[in-house]
């Protein structure tokens, strides 16, 4: 895709650049920093989600480039000094980041993504990190709810015209292609991602011939693959017995795929419309169903025993109806101190859930070894690694009482190189592997985590010293203010 907002380098809140400036004037601006991304609460109240938004955040580290045009606008605001504006002339990304890979389970307050790097490029890539990694994560996870109610049934993504703008309905269906879509009716989306495409036909065909008959023929003489659109001007009476006049004066020379319901009770009309075909001799035509479903209708009408095949997932999937935003933050945890040594920051907060967790990180996925089933994430502090250990105590970071130790375990880790140095050491894999991965993990997930309503809250849990270090700063933190409150400072 290439248009006039291609590169994204100013796709950034003022207040970044603006805090670039500070440091930049305070001539800290290649002080070390790391930064972690990561949500608080479960979308849709789901037992997980899937990452995904990894491929556009590459692309977009890799343009970061402020050109002239960029500086000048910069200029323009008259906020930014000459020698800050030379500073920007010459930045590129030179950080590090790791971060789990697409199509990866991924849980609440776990880092996902971790940007190290000089504070400016840190600052910088805030805003489009998020913005990316929300949206994305948001609608495979979406897609993965839709594909647990569906079974094994075909679905097929319908949401462009409904989608946020173009960038979302194309980027949004690669992530519902991750979390379990089959297809797309997107041709962009299919030519930029290889994502298969598929389509039926509007009422507008049938609206042009003003004849059903008329319109399922010309189409029928236009295209081998079939599917007519049969809630026409009666479903019953008209759409589909005119959909089977078609196919049978057609024979071999279409593929009578099936029809389309996009209205209507679609338990009723399914099962009335399944036993028309199968009585004229079309029992694999399949029977497509669209017209604002969602996991809870699809789950609806499998409980009324719909006979539908394939379901068209549009408004609902591509704008996350329900929770139309992911939460995801990004925190500063570490930084480098006068001396030139790295120090674990926290972010404190009267609210215990906005307290960030210090120090650099990595999420480790802890598999027992007798089933392969995953039994926790467990956090550590990134000198740590789990494997030498020959027990791990896992413990619930607020409710400490709640603890399990593991003995015959396997620790992976989930954060991967992905930048390091300014330099991309990370090859994506083809889409495919990624959703097929995506499939994979949630295999290894327990049922009880996967459920739609109330599902069993996984474990994250945090190693006992990357937990002590947390509490040590915030005690550092509170002495601190005291000391000052006693002097009379504060
Ligand atoms: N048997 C059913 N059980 C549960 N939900 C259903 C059933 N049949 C249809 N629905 C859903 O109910 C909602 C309303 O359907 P209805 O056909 O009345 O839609 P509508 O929006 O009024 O129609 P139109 O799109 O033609 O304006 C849709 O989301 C549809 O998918
Ligand atoms: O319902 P969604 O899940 O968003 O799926 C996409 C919808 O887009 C088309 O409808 P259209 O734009 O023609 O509108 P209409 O069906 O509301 O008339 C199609 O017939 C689906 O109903
Ligand atoms: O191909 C279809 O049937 C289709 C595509 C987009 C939106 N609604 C339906």
């Amino acid at each position: 895709m290439s248009n006039e907002f291609d590169n994204l380098t100013l796709h950034t809140d003022a207040y970044e650049i603006n805090m670039m400036q500070t440091y930049f004037q305070a001539g800290l601006q290649d002080r070390r920093a790391v930064f972690e991304v990561y949500f608080r609460k479960m979308p849709f109240e789901n037992g997980f989600a899937i990452f995904a938004g990894l491929e556009k955040v590459i692309n977009y580290i890799k343009d970061i480039n402020f050109t002239d045009d960029d500086i000048e606008f910069l200029r323009s605001q008259n906020e930014y000094t000459e020698e800050f504006l030379e500073y920007l002339r010459n930045f590129k990304f030179t950080g590090s980041i790791r971060s789990l890979v697409e199509g990866e389970l991924v849980f609440n307050n776990e880092p996902m993504l971790q940007v190290e790097g000089n504070v400016c490029e840190c600052q910088l890539v805030e805003t489009a990190i998020l913005n990316i990694v929300n949206y994305q994560t948001l609608i495979a996870t979406k897609a993965a709810r839709i594909r647990m109610a569906a079974g094994d049934d075909p679905l097929l993504e319908f949401g462009s015209r409904r989608a946020q703008e173009t960038a979302a309905a194309i980027w949004g269906t690669r992530a519902a292609y991750i979390g379990g879509f089959n297809a797309t009716s997107n041709v962009l989306a299919g030519k930029n991602f290889n994502i298969p495409i598929s389509g039926t036909h509007a009422h507008s065909l049938v609206e042009l011939f003003q004849d059903d008959y008329k319109a399922f023929k010309a189409y029928a003489q236009s295209h081998r693959e079939c599917v007519f659109l049969v809630d026409t001007f009666d479903t019953l009476k008209s759409g589909v017995p005119n959909a089977i006049k078609v196919a049978n004066e057609m024979g071999d020379k279409i593929h009578f795929a099936g029809v389309r319901i996009d209205s209507g009770d679609m338990a009723y009309l399914s099962k009335r419309v399944r036993e028309m075909l199968d009585d004229a001799g079309y029992p694999d035509a399949k029977i497509f169903a669209s017209n604002d479903l969602d996991e809870k209708t699809i789950t609806s009408l499998k409980m009324q025993d719909a006979k539908i095949d394939v379901w068209g997932i549009g408004t609902k999937l591509i704008t996350a109806f329900d929770q139309p935003a992911l939460g995801a933050v990004y925190k500063m945890v570490s930084v480098e101190n006068d001396n030139g040594e790295m120090v674990d920051t926290i972010k404190l907060s009267n609210n215990a859930e906005k307290v960030s967790t210090p120090g650099k990180k990595q999420v480790w996925r802890i598999t027992e070894r007798k089933d392969g089933k995953s039994e926790g994430d467990y956090i550590t502090l990134d000198d740590e690694n789990p494997n030498d250990e020959d027990s791990l105590y896992m413990f619930h970071p607020q409710y400490t009482y709640i603890n399990k130790t593991l003995t015959d375990f396997d620790a992976r880790p989930l954060l991967k190189d992905i930048y390091k140095d300014g330099a991309l050491v990370y090859e994506q894999p083809e889409l495919a592997d990624i959703k097929q991965y995506s499939e994979d993990v949630l295999s290894s997930l327990w049922p009880e985590y996967k459920r739609e309503l109330n599902p069993q809250e996984y474990p994250v849990d945090l190693s006992t010293k990357c937990w002590n270090n947390k509490m040590s700063i915030i005690k550092d933190v509170h002495d601190k203010i005291k000391n000052k409150q006693d002097k009379g400072e504060l």
